[in-house]
Formats: structure tokens, sequence, C-alpha cells
């Protein structure tokens, strides 16, 4: 069925909301402001609460709209519909404010705080059109073994032989690796991931021998993972991705190297880790100022992007407890703290809830307190055993302003008061961004 709707407001999801007789409707590729031809999706009956469509014609349009650079991602009606890229229909301001509306509307709605949120751009994503950002993606071989992404709606598998999300280093290994030849299994799921070089970017390595070890990792293989089902088909196991910050209070910017399992998570935009380790690094000193022993929890750590760094850095002398379920990520963590002689961090592997329960008592009295957990947030329990244990501050890394509010308002019930936060868009074409927020003690 097709309906004509005003666009009301920006809801989740990358959807816009407007109503129809009366009942809400979530759209797809829709703007606030737009008056919208609307294909419903099915079913939708007169019983439901609310419908779901996407847009087929735009009949007033907003300033914002744009016409989509990839349109294979853009609406069905126009030969997309492939996903990935749910804002691909909206200009790069149009998009900062989107999220920043949407941010600012949870917090206040759930989290009951006023906020005027700056979500802040990638360098070199303005000079990309918001393109090439993806240090990894993930495919699916279609029936006749080429790389594929699923239709949204349908069980037709569009082939593709471009992505423009993926970085320029990416594509590269996709030519050198004939990605786009196909020849791959029907059916099966394919991984491409390209750490981005940073070889120009001139920061000094904070041990050259631990950096020197990251790279001999697998030292005959380049660096770059082809993965087939899982498994590891070109390149190498062991990434080397590499982090530049400036540790705060000195003047130049010193590197950091992980070795990562290609299979492991790692922040997906090329400059996701900088920007995020260096928030981080800036936002602990301002809770550790003058401290010279720190105590430091670092929970649903991944891989110990955030790890390592304070470890090293955040005080003269720290002690911390790293938490997080995926037991490659820690091996990934481990062998990083190993490299860089880091003995006084247990990182363990387990549900933060569970092992929050039983924190040994040396550990459980922390300065500082980040978490990064996954698009569910950390939810009511841990916020509250976090606020029990009374750290000076809280550094929240979230990829879900819903879930960032619903635990911002438990962690301020339980005597924390938000004093900061910030946005990176480090998702352009995508409804997704990564907001950090720093809660003190009242
Ligand atoms: C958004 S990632 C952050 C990882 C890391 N901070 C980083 O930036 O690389 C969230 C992590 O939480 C882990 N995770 C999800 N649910 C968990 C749980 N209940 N307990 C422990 N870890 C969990 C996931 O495996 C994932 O590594």
């Amino acid at each position: 069925m097709d309906v004509e709707i005003t666009i009301e407001r920006y809801a989740d999801q990358g959807r816009c909301v407007g109503h129809v007789d009366g009942r809400v409707v979530f759209v797809r590729f829709a703007l606030p402001g737009e008056r919208v031809r609307v294909t419903l999706d099915e079913p939708h009956d007169r019983e439901d609460r609310f419908w779901t469509g996407e847009v087929t014609e735009v009949l007033d349009p907003s300033p914002d709209r744009v016409t989509p650079v990839w349109p294979l991602a853009g609406p069905v009606a126009d030969g997309g519909g492939v996903g990935g890229a749910d804002l691909i229909h909206v200009s790069l301001p149009g998009q900062l404010a989107w999220k920043k509306a949407v941010i600012d509307d949870q917090m206040k709605r759930l989290g009951h705080v006023d906020t005027d949120v700056q979500v802040v751009r990638a360098p070199g994503d303005e000079e990309e059109g918001g393109l090439h950002w993806r240090t990894r993606i993930e495919l699916i071989a279609d029936d006749e073994g080429h790389p594929s992404m699923r239709r949204r709606g349908s069980h037709t598998r569009v082939p593709i032989d471009d992505m423009p999300l993926a970085t320029r280093t990416l594509l590269d290994v996709a030519e050198q690796t004939q990605l786009w030849h196909g020849g791959f299994e029907p059916g099966s799921q394919i991984r491409v991931v390209a750490p981005e070089p940073r070889e120009e970017a001139g920061a000094t390595p904070f041990d050259a021998r631990a950096t020197a070890d990251a790279h001999r990792t697998d030292a005959d293989a380049p660096d770059y993972a082809l993965m087939v089902d899982g498994r590891q088909r070109d390149g190498r196991r062991l990434l080397t991705e590499d982090v530049d910050v400036t540790i705060p209070g000195a003047e130049s910017a010193t590197r950091f190297s992980y070795c990562v399992d290609c299979g492991g998570f790692w922040q997906v935009h090329r400059l996701a880790p900088n920007l995020l380790v260096q928030h981080v690094l800036d936002l602990a000193a301002t809770v550790l100022r003058g401290t010279t022993t720190a105590c430091i929890w670092d929970l649903f750590s991944g891989s110990g992007l955030f790890t390592l760094p304070l470890a090293l850095t955040a005080a003269p002398r720290v002690r911390m407890l790293s938490v997080e379920g995926a037991p490659n990520a820690v091996r990934n963590a481990q062998r990083n703290l190993d490299r860089y002689h880091v003995r006084a961090v247990d990182a363990l592997v387990g549900d933060v809830a569970r092992t929050l329960r039983t924190v040994p008592s040396r550990l459980s009295h922390p300065d500082l307190v980040v978490l990064d957990p996954p698009r569910a947030g950390a939810r009511a329990d841990v916020c509250r055993r976090i606020a029990a244990a009374a750290p000076r501050g809280i550094i929240y890394v979230a990829c879900d302003p819903t879930s960032l509010a619903r635990d911002t308002a438990t962690l301020t019930a339980a005597g924390y008061r938000l004093t900061d936060i910030r946005a990176y868009d480090i998702y352009p074409m995508t409804h997704h961004v990564e907001t950090v927020a720093l809660f003190v003690k009242d």
C-alpha cells in the first residue's frame, strides 16, 4: 500500500516518523519536514501499533537531501536496498545534525539530562565525501560465487564489484586478491580486513622494541587478511594496528602497535582507534590529575584498545582490571600487554556483570572506570555495581545513544553527574554514532 506522509522528526535506526490516519509510521530514506510517498512494508494490518515503510517518491524535499553517491545502498525503488548506508540520501552536514538531534533527544527523554552534544567528524572524511573509511568489510558469495550483498526484504543477492565505504587501502587489497573476480563457494561469508598504514604520520613508537615486534608478526605476509567462512585464505592472521595519540602533557604523538586477530573485534573506521583512545586518555587525565597510584577498570575491553595506553600512561603507577567476554580478544590483549612488558593488568575473560561480583580486593576500589559496551549498553545491574565501587570518574564509550541514555539515568540515580559529552561520526553515511560521556561522583 502506498501513502503520502509529511515527515515530522528523526526516529531510531536511521528512520524518520510521520503519521497516517493517527498511526505512527517509521520511514526509511526520509528527512524531517519532507512530504513523501511511502510504500508500507508487508504485512501491515489495522491492529499494528505502528507501520514501517520506505520512500518511493519525494514530493517536497528537505534542504539536507542529496542524490545518493552509492545508489545500490539507497531506496529499493531507485534500484538500491543492499543496506549498510541508511543515511546515503543525507548531506554530510545533515548527517551531523541528525546524529546530534538523536543523541540530545535520547539523553533528555531517557537520561533525564539536557545536553548540547558536539558531533565531530574524523579528519579526511569530508574530503572523501563520507566514503572510504571502513577497514573491515563483510560480504556473502552469491549463487555464482561472486561477492554480493542481500537486498532488503528479499532473498536476492546483488553481486557487487566495489564497496565505496571501504578504505582505499582495502580496495587495493581487493584488487590484489582478485576479490571481485569471485570464485567463492556459493553462500560463503567473506571478510576482508586491511589495517590503515600510518607510516607517514610521524609518531614516535612508545616502545620501539614492541613496535618492531608487532610488525614482525608473520613477517613474510602482507598486513591484510582475506577470510572465507572464518578461515584466513590470504594475507596474515595476526594484523598490526597502529594507534597514534598525544599522551596528555606530551608535545608530540606516540604510536602504540597492536597485534589483532583478523577475526576479532577492532574499531572499523580507519581513525576511530586514534580518536577514541585520545579522548579517553584526555578524560582520564582530568579524572586522575595529581594521582600517583591509580586503579582503573576497563570493561568490555575487546583487544585492549584502551587497556594498553591507560596501563602505560594514565599515572606513574597503575594497576588495572580488564574484562572482556571474547576469549580471542583477551588473547590479543594479553599478547600486546606482554609485548610492552605490562604486568599490572588482570585481563579477565568473562561476562562483565558476573565478573564484577567477585573482584579481587586489591582491585575493588577503582579511581576510574572506562566502559565500552556493545549496542545493548551496560544495563542497570552493571551500572549499579560500578557506582557501588565509587570511582571518581566513569568514562562511558557508547555506540548506541539510546542505551547510553538509559544507563545515564541509572548512573545519575546512583550519585554520578554527567560533566562532559562528545560524539564522533565514525560511521558516515549510516545512522550510527559513537558518543563518549564522562560522569563524576557528586
Ligand atoms: C564495542 S566493543 C569494545 C571493545 C574495545 N573497547 C575496543 O574499542 O576495541 C564491545 C566488546 O564487549 C564485548 N562484550 C559484549 N558483551 C559482553 C559481556 N556481557 N561481558 C563481557 N564482554 C562483553 C564484546 O566481545 C566486544 O569486544
